[in-house]
């Protein structure tokens, strides 16, 4: 009883005022700060406090008018001792090359990327135990700006921006999931998770980097420097995070997309979020191309993962990682790889917890791409040999076809510190994968499909053990691509099996008829498990 045409029926908490960051600018290096640990108040369900093992405070009934004002109120005018500036990616010991994080720059001198360096010694004056305690007090609180996952680690991420700057939607925090059904009954894996970057505001881990980066321009703009909007290119994702942070702004924003390229949804979020929207005939890396042209020209601020400040939201996505496995470390981390900033954000959001202590040390990565946009699968299957960018074919992985990724270097250097691995997965092995993880009931991305076929092939080979803990980077809401997944179930992708499809059963608004069917189905192998 095949359907003819599927589808067409329709389509304890902290007090704010105890608050270790405020301590810290109050005892910068003393030892009484060094000695802080978080104040943990209880509260019982008639309101009153409750002893709790550490100490107890009550909290003071709130009479500020908002979190803003609030954090404003309690704004410390003690000097901050952490910094973070521009150098050269990966410069040449003894390079001196630098720049304020308040100018406008994207490239090196030498025309090289960039990186976010920390004053990693100032942030070495507290120990693993102490960041930790710091970043799990603020876990789950609505306090300024410290609810979002991203600013809960604002001392590693931009340490000098003034609270009030700050542009976010409480982004980050999203669920790390044990994918039980999934790992045992398809790869033998008891300790498989998924880390959900797609429950966000935006729908996309693009979030984490994009609160960062209007963040920054809203605090140039309020510096008068010039900059008269927020400009992009995407695969449908950047620019949904980008529009939605710039209008919460009040900042103007420009996003090129690759006409017919992008899913409807992703469409939709930057104009309805009021962006200027550019359909432009071309594919990614030619609206890519177009923009550093663009940004060159017309004080229009850059917005893509080249401009390294997307990097430092990104990187707390490994971080979160780690404190929601209470700082033990997973074996493997895959991720999805396009435009290639996020395998490079999930190394060193890794590499710093080892650095401070938080963790002894990283996991390996896998980064996964579409065979049809493969430029570092290729890269790395040479031995790193010399690297060629290639003209991307359309994929069901619609935001990863990119053909000549902007954070190559980032991305190479990355997965040779962690003895990383680079996978590939054909069409119908990404879509199989997402199909096999929806009927689960996941409902990924085909990206997050990527990323799972790499699972399949690295088990397979037994590279990765039934027993390594292993997260897969879920990247994107699979909402926003729900074409795919139609033309999936509806067998109407060519030269393709769609070995997992499940199509709807037309039936006739009849008890005889639809007993048939009941009967037909509860009668089959489909229920043996
Ligand atoms: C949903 C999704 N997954 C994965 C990626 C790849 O991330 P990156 O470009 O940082 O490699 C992107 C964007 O490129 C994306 O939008
Ligand atoms: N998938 C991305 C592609 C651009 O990546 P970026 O991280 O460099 O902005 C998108 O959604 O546009």
């Amino acid at each position: 009883m095949a359907p003819s045409c599927l589808f067409n029926a329709s389509v304890s908490s902290l007090n704010p005022k105890q608050d270790p960051i405020r301590r810290h600018h109050h005892h910068h290096r003393s030892a009484s700060f060094l000695r802080y640990r978080p104040v943990v108040v209880s509260c019982t369900a008639d309101g009153t406090s409750s002893k709790s093992p550490i100490e107890t405070v009550v909290k003071p009934h709130r009479t500020e008018d908002n979190i803003r004002d609030e954090a404003r109120r309690n704004r410390s005018t003690a000097v901050n001792p952490f910094s973070a500036k521009y150098v050269p990616f990966n410069a040449a010991p003894g390079s001196t090359e630098s720049y304020s994080l308040d100018e406008i720059v994207y490239r090196s001198r030498s025309g090289g990327l960039l990186d976010v360096e920390h004053d990693m010694e100032a942030l070495k004056r507290f120990d693993g135990a102490y960041w930790r305690d710091l970043f799990d007090s603020r876990v789950g609180k609505s306090t300024w700006p410290f609810g979002s996952g991203v600013w809960s680690k604002k001392e590693w991420v931009l340490p000098e921006i003034d609270d009030d700057d700050i542009v976010s939607a409480f982004e980050g925090n999203s669920n790390l999931f044990w994918a039980e059904r999934f790992g045992k009954q398809f790869l033998g894996m008891n300790d498989l998770w998924v880390k959900h970057c797609g429950i966000s505001h935006t729908g996309s881990f693009k979030d984490l980097g994009m609160t960062v980066l209007v963040s920054q321009v809203n605090r140039l703009r309020k510096m008068k420097r010039p900059v008269v909007g927020v400009g992009c290119a995407s695969t449908g994702d950047t620019s949904a995070a980008l529009s939605a942070y710039c209008a919460s702004a009040g900042i103007p924003s420009i996003v090129f997309l690759p006409a017919n390229k992008i899913s409807m949804a992703q469409l939709v979020q930057p104009i309805a979020n009021g962006a200027f929207v550019l359909s432009i005939d071309t594919d990614f890396d030619g609206c890519m191309k177009l923009i550093r042209e663009i940004t060159a020209e017309l004080p229009i601020y850059l917005a893509n993962s080249l401009n390294s400040l997307r990097l430092e939201g990104q990187k707390t996505a490994a971080i979160e990682i780690l404190q929601q496995f209470d700082w033990q470390v997973p074996d493997w981390v895959i991720v999805p790889g396009g435009n290639l900033g996020n395998i490079y954000a999930f190394y060193k959001g890794f590499k710093m917890c080892q650095e401070l202590g938080l963790v002894d040390r990283i996991p390996r990565m896998v980064c996964a791409q579409a065979a049809n946009a493969n430029p570092l699968y290729l890269h790395y299957k040479s031995g790193w040999k010399d690297f060629k960018p290639m003209t991307a074919s359309t994929t069901f992985a619609s935001a990863i076809q990119i053909g000549d990724p902007v954070s190559i270097d980032r991305a190479v250097y990355a997965l040779k510190k962690c003895n990383g691995i680079v996978e590939e997965a054909t069409e119908e092995e990404l879509m199989d994968a997402m199909a096999q993880a929806d009927s689960t009931g996941m409902f990924i991305c085909p990206h997050t499909g990527v990323a799972l076929t790499a699972l399949f092939k690295l088990r397979n080979q037994g590279v990765i053990a039934p027993t390594d803990r292993t997260v897969v980077v879920s990247t994107a809401h699979g909402l926003k691509f729900t074409q795919s997944k139609i033309d999936y179930h509806s067998n109407a992708i060519p030269d393709m099996a769609c070995r997992f499809s499940n199509p709807p059963v037309e039936v006739k608004a009849d008890f005889g008829a639809v007993m048939d069917v009941l009967k037909g189905y509860l009668g089959s192998n489909t229920l043996t498990s």
